[in-house]
C-alpha cells in the first residue's frame, strides 16, 4: 500500500493484541484467550491511529511501496498495548515517608487519619503549594509512569477539599493533558476526606451546592475537562447516604461515577455503585457476595489496587471470585503519598502473586479492562485497527517477562509510543 505513514514496527517476535473483535472489556474466559500474534508487524498512520496489523511478511508485501516517517526493527522483541493505570492520585505536595515508618511500627491507616495525618497532612501541604509547583511534580510523576509503560492514566484531585484548591488541582491536571504525551482521564475527588471544621453532611452540602455547579460551568466553557466523580465511601469518612448524594450530583452534571468503596470496612459500596450505574469502583477488599453479583450485572468494573492491600497489609480483594462471577476486573497503581508506586508492571506482578490472577488476566486487567473502567476502551487498551497507536516494545521474546521480572521494567521497556510517536527510548550504557 503506497502513501505516507507515521510508523512501522516490523517483525516483532510477539505482538500482544489483547483482543481482536472490538471488545469493550474481557471477562475471565476472554482474558484466558488473550490474542497474541507471532512474527508480526504494525503500521500507524499520520493521524496516530493503527492502520494495519498482521504477519510480518504480509505487512511487508502490503506496504512495500509505502513511506514511513520511522521504522523500528522489533526482531526478537515484543510489542504490547500501552498500559492503562485506572487509579492514581498524582497531584500533591509533601511526602509521607514518616507515616510509612509509623505504619511499619504498627499504626493503621485510620489511626493516622483520625490523628490528623494521612490525607489531612497532604491536604495541608497541597493547599499551600503553588500551581507551578504542583504542575512540576505532576509532570515528573507522569514521566516516570510513562517510562514504566503507562500511556493512559486516571488522575484524581482530592487533596484540596475546598473549592479553590480542588480547582487548582484540576487545572494542573488539565495543563498536563495538553502539554504532556500521556493520555489523561481527569477525576474530581473533592469528597476524598471530610475537611477540618466540617462534618460529612456539611461537606456533602458544600460539594453539591458549590463545587458541582462550578465544575459544570468550567466543563461547559472548556476551561477544564473533568471525566469522573469520586468519593471515599468509608466508615468515618463519607457514609453511604452522603456518597449517594454526591455521586448522583456528579452524574447529573455528566460525570462518570468511579469511586473508592468497600476498602477498610464493608459499606455496601458495590451495591450502591451498581444501582447508580457507576462505571467503576476501586479497592473492594471488603466487598460482599451480593456486591459482586450486583457489579457483574451492572457491568461496573472493579479496579483492584494490589499496592494498597500490600502496603497496608489488608486482606486481598477477592479477584478470583469476582472473575468467576463475571465482574470486569481492572487494575490501578493507586499512586499516592501512602502507596508510592508508579509501575503497572509491578502492579501486575503483585496481582498475580497476591490476588492469584494469571499473567494473561493481569495484562487484560491493565489494558482493555482498565480502559473500560475509564470509558475509553473504544480507543485504548488493545492493538486493533482504528485504535490509538499507543504501544510499548520490550526487549524480550516473551511478553510475560514484563510481569515476571519484578522491578525489571526499567531495563525491559525499550520504547514507549503514543499516537505513533516515540515518547521514550531507553538509554543504553555506552560501551557494553
Ligand atoms: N483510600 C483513599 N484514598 C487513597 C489514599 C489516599 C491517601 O492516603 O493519601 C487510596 O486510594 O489508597
Ligand atoms: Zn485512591
Amino acid at each position: 500500500m503506497a502513501g505516507e505513514h507515521r510508523l512501522l514496527l516490523h517483525n516483532a517476535r510477539q505482538l500482544v493484541l489483547v483482543c481482536t473483535q472490538g471488545e469493550k472489556y474481557l471477562l475471565e474466559a476472554g482474558m484466558h484467550r488473550l490474542a497474541v500474534l507471532d512474527n508480526a508487524s504494525v503500521v500507524i498512520g499520520k493521524d496516530g491511529y493503527i492502520k494495519a496489523i498482521g504477519h510480518a511478511d504480509a505487512i511487508h508485501r502490503q506496504f512495500s511501496e509505502a513511506l514511513f516517517e520511522k521504522r523500528i526493527d522489533c526482531s526478537g522483541k515484543c510489542i504490547l498495548p500501552g498500559l492503562v493505570d485506572a487509579h492514581t492520585h498524582p497531584v500533591w505536595a509533601g511526602d509521607r515517608v514518616h507515616e510509612f515508618a509509623m505504619k511499619l511500627a504498627g499504626a493503621s491507616y485510620m489511626d493516622i487519619h483520625h490523628a490528623g495525618g494521612g490525607i489531612h497532612f497532604t491536604v495541608e501541604h497541597t493547599q499551600k503549594a503553588s500551581e507551578e509547583e504542583l504542575f512540576n511534580t505532576l509532570k515528573h510523576r507522569l514521566l516516570r509512569m510513562l517510562r514504566a509503560g503507562t500511556t493512559l492514566v486516571e488522575c484524581k484531585s482530592g487533596y484540596g477539599l475546598n473549592l479553590e484548591t480542588e480547582l487548582k488541582m484540576l487545572r494542573v491536571i488539565e495543563r498536563a493533558r495538553w502539554l504532556l504525551d500521556c493520555n489523561i482521564s481527569s477525576t474530581y475527588c473533592g469528597a476524598h476526606s471530610v475537611p477540618k471544621g466540617k462534618d460529612a453532611i456539611e461537606a456533602t452540602d458544600d460539594i453539591i451546592n458549590n463545587h458541582l455547579p462550578k465544575l459544570k460551568e468550567l466543563n461547559l466553557n472548556g476551561e477544564i475537562h473533568v471525566n469522573n466523580i469520586d468519593v471515599f465511601c468509608e466508615k468515618g469518612v463519607f457514609d453511604l447516604n452522603c456518597t449517594r448524594r454526591i455521586l448522583q450530583g456528579g452524574k447529573d452534571i455528566g460525570l462518570q461515577i468511579n469511586f473508592h468503596g468497600d476498602e477498610l470496612h464493608p459499606m455496601k459500596s458495590a451495591e450502591l455503585g451498581a444501582e447508580l450505574g457507576a462505571q467503576a469502583i476501586s479497592h473492594l477488599e471488603e466487598i460482599s457476595d451480593e456486591g459482586i453479583t450486583a457489579m457483574a450485572h451492572a457491568k461496573c468494573a472493579a479496579i483492584l489496587l494490589p499496592t494498597t492491600a500490600y502496603m497496608l497489609r489488608l486482606k486481598q480483594p477477592r479477584a478470583r471470585k469476582m472473575l468467576k462471577e463475571g465482574v470486569i476486573v481492572a487494575l490501578g497503581s493507586d499512586f499516592n503519598p501512602n502507596a508510592y508506586c508508579y509501575s503497572m508492571p509491578m502492579v501486575m506482578h503483585l496481582a498475580c502473586v497476591n490476588m492469584k490472577m494469571s499473567m494473561k488476566e493481569a495484562l487484560a486487567a491493565a489494558t482493555i479492562n482498565a480502559a473500560y473502567a475509564l470509558g475509553r476502551s473504544n480507543t485504548h487498551g488493545s492493538i486493533e485497527n482504528g485504535k490509538q497507536g499507543d504501544l510499548i516494545i520490550i526487549n524480550s521474546s516473551k511478553w510475560e517477562h514484563l510481569i515476571y521480572q519484578f522491578g525489571g521494567h526499567q531495563e525491559l521497556i525499550e520504547y514507549v509510543i503514543v499516537k505513533g510517536k516515540v515518547v521514550y527510548q531507553n538509554e543504553r550504557v555506552m560501551g557494553y
